[in-house]
């Protein structure tokens, strides 16, 4: 009776359903976890997951798999495809044993990723490279528009009634539009290069980047190289789109904030650890800047009483600026693939 309690659910069904030989087949496949059951099964890569491995995961309905429950089920696997909100760190790789072989994020970002205690255990690691950079970049701009032109306070006007009364008393002095702005980008990787092209569309004058050195791509955009402070004090529209690292952690400080001009408007879409939150939520409630779209924060997600979601000057999206179906799909067959390939010893799409 206790032997029968401890065996999987699934393997129990097949001992009701099947041969004993099918059972014992599941038994001695290898273990993937799967962090959520809602990857898009796009491709046949999961058909051959399914062959490959037995799967775990977790319903997506429950929300995010808290951390204790992530090292519990990842104890034993060989395979592991997660999302960027799941830490894999020390704690995690010692306590998961030494079968795991391979990790595919669900993600571009590979910050929540410990690559040093990874790779000195020989786990190979894959991320799905630069597929949500379009995507991205029109959020970007959808964002800053959206907060430049307030459009949620315009949207509460309506709903409360109040069209007429708000629309006659607009004081619109302060309004900035793209065309003829001076906009900084900090960090011209893939996404920052393509939030530039497309302000070039909008006929901003000025285009300014942070990078470690002169991107010949920026050059033919016309864009310049400056530093960080200079950026953060001449621009009227500030993308924060460069990866999260140790050296990147709070990039955007109290100093920068102090420096921006008190219409400036910033937008994050990269993570919520490169800005000091704390100031931001100080500097908006004391208009000493102009507005901030966020899709990424600390916490996420971030509780409904947060004093961010209390800011008119601020617009929140929960962590979704690549989601279109295209680039989840894209996601979804790279990073299984990666598994597949990963496991069998090949180069997988992209590895770290
Ligand atoms: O792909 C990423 O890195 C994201 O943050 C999107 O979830």
């Amino acid at each position: 009776m206790r032997f029968w309690k401890l065996i999987n659910p699934q393997v129990k069904q097949l001992f009701g359903k099947t041969s004993f030989y099918r059972a014992f087949t599941i038994m001695s496949k290898p273990k993937l976890l799967l962090t959520r059951d809602d990857y898009p099964r796009v491709s046949p890569a999961y058909d051959i997951l399914e062959e490959m491995f037995d799967i775990d995961t977790y319903p997506v309905s429950e929300g995010r798999m808290p951390r204790d429950i992530f090292i519990e089920k990842l104890k034993g696997c060989s395979a592991l495809l997660c999302n960027p909100h799941q830490k894999v760190d020390k704690e995690v790789l010692d306590r998961s044993g030494e079968n795991l072989k391979v990790i595919a994020t669900f993600s571009v970002g590979h910050d929540h990723l410990h690559l040093d205690e990874i790779k000195s255990r020989g786990i190979r690691v894959g991320t799905v490279g630069p597929v949500s950079s379009d995507t991205v970049a029109e959020y970007n701009i959808g964002l800053a528009i959206a907060v430049s032109r307030r459009f949620q306070q315009r949207h509460n006007w309506i709903a409360s009634g109040e069209w007429d009364l708000k629309q006659t008393q607009t004081i619109i002095s302060d309004i900035i539009g793209l065309k003829g702005a001076t906009v900084g980008i900090v960090g011209l990787g893939n996404i920052g290069l393509e939030t530039a092209k497309l302000l070039k569309a909008f006929k901003v004058s000025k285009i300014l980047y942070t990078s470690r050195r002169v991107k010949e791509e920026g050059t033919a955009l016309g864009a310049q190289l400056v530093p960080l402070d200079t950026l953060c004090a001449e621009s009227d529209f500030i993308f924060v789109t460069c990866a999260l690292t140790k050296d990147t952690e709070q990039l955007i400080g109290r100093k920068q904030f102090s420096l921006m001009k008190p219409t400036a408007i910033l937008v994050n879409t990269s993570r919520g650890g490169l800005l000091d939150q704390e100031a931001l939520v100080e500097f908006l409630k004391d208009k000493k800047i102009g507005g901030a779209g966020l899709d990424v924060m600390i916490p996420e997600p971030l509780p409904a009483d947060h004093p961010l979601v209390q800011l008119d000057n601020c617009v929140l999206t929960p962590h979704t600026s690549s989601a279109t179906k295209a680039v989840r799909d894209e996601k979804s067959s790279t990073s299984a693939e990666n598994i597949i390939r990963g496991y069998k010893g090949e180069p997988m799409i992209y590895e770290l």
